[in-house]
């Protein structure tokens, strides 16, 4: 049995890593925190930490996993560069699946866009468009900025320069070689993510829709496996767990 502390435990998130954790075979829940619970005493024995809070709260968390040789599957989005380079040294002494979607099939849109950016890297102006429910805290979400990094990486370009978060004014004409970002927020939207490929005579929309956060939920267990499966130390992400080479 793997023994599982979720982290968050009132949060959407939370809830549903609850649920699931409860109803696997081989998975028992051996501890729930919150915001103000003690962390030490609450990771003590665990195997793995699943942890979906805020950038802070996980940083947190990774120091208590570190020194208590639990290893953790991050599933929080909205981290800087500066706490990413934190998170990645806490993998140096535990390990650790940071990954912004869990989804199985968010992954292999990843997979997809490779091949249609490599594909339609000249001639086709790419925007990216996110939607999601109005307590999202972060933006562009985290699986945005992925697929953007995918894209980049597949075009030849860096992100950091090619990006272009929002559009308002006299704008000009757009310069192809950016990646445009556009945010919506409202009501329950569980999170729905479109890479446009805009032509000349032609449009290709690579998209994703959840429907149940559940699917966030398993794919978390999925790292959880990943990890307690001999893994002592180091950074992974969802294409090392779910095996895709490259
Ligand atoms: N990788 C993936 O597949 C997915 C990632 N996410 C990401 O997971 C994160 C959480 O999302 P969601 O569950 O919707 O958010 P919620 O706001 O519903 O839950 C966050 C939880 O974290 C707790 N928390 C916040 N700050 C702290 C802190 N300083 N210390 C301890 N706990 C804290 C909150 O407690 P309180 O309410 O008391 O503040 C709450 O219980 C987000 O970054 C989101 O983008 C979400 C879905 C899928
Ligand atoms: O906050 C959410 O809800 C979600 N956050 C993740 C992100 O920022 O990409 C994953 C998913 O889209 C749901």
């Amino acid at each position: 049995m793997i023994k599982v502390a979720v982290m968050g435990a009132s949060g959407r998130m939370g809830k549903m890593l609850i649920e699931a954790v409860q109803a696997a075979d081989d998975c028992t829940l051996h501890a729930t925190l919150d915001k103000g619970d003690d962390v030490r005493a609450g990771l003590a024995g665990a195997d793995v930490m699943i942890d979906f809070t805020r950038p802070e709260a996980t940083l947190a968390h990774l120091a208590a996993c570190a020194d208590l040789g639990v290893k953790a599957v991050v599933g929080t989005t909205g981290f800087d560069e500066a706490q990413k380079a934190e998170l990645a040294k806490f993998a140096e002494r535990t390990a650790v699946v940071f990954a912004p979607n869990m989804s199985v099939g968010v992954n292999v849109v990843l997979k997809l866009l490779d091949m249609a950016a490599r594909a339609l890297a000249e001639g086709y102006d790419i925007e990216i468009v996110e939607a999601h429910h109005r307590m999202k805290v972060d933006a562009p979400s985290g699986t945005a900025l992925q697929m953007g990094q995918v894209v980049a990486d597949a075009v030849g370009r860096d992100l950091k320069e090619c990006a272009v978060y929002g559009r308002e004014g006299v704008t000009g004409t757009r310069d192809p070689s950016t990646i445009g970002f556009a945010t919506v927020r409202g009501g329950d939207i569980i999170g729905d993510h479109t890479v446009l490929f805009a032509g000349i005579g032609e449009r290709i929309e690579v998209s994703h829709k959840a429907t149940n956060r559940s699917i966030y939920a398993q794919g978390s267990l999925r790292c959880a496996r990943f990890l307690a499966g001999g893994k002592t130390t180091g950074l992974f992400g969802m294409n090392d767990v779910l095996g895709f080479t490259r």
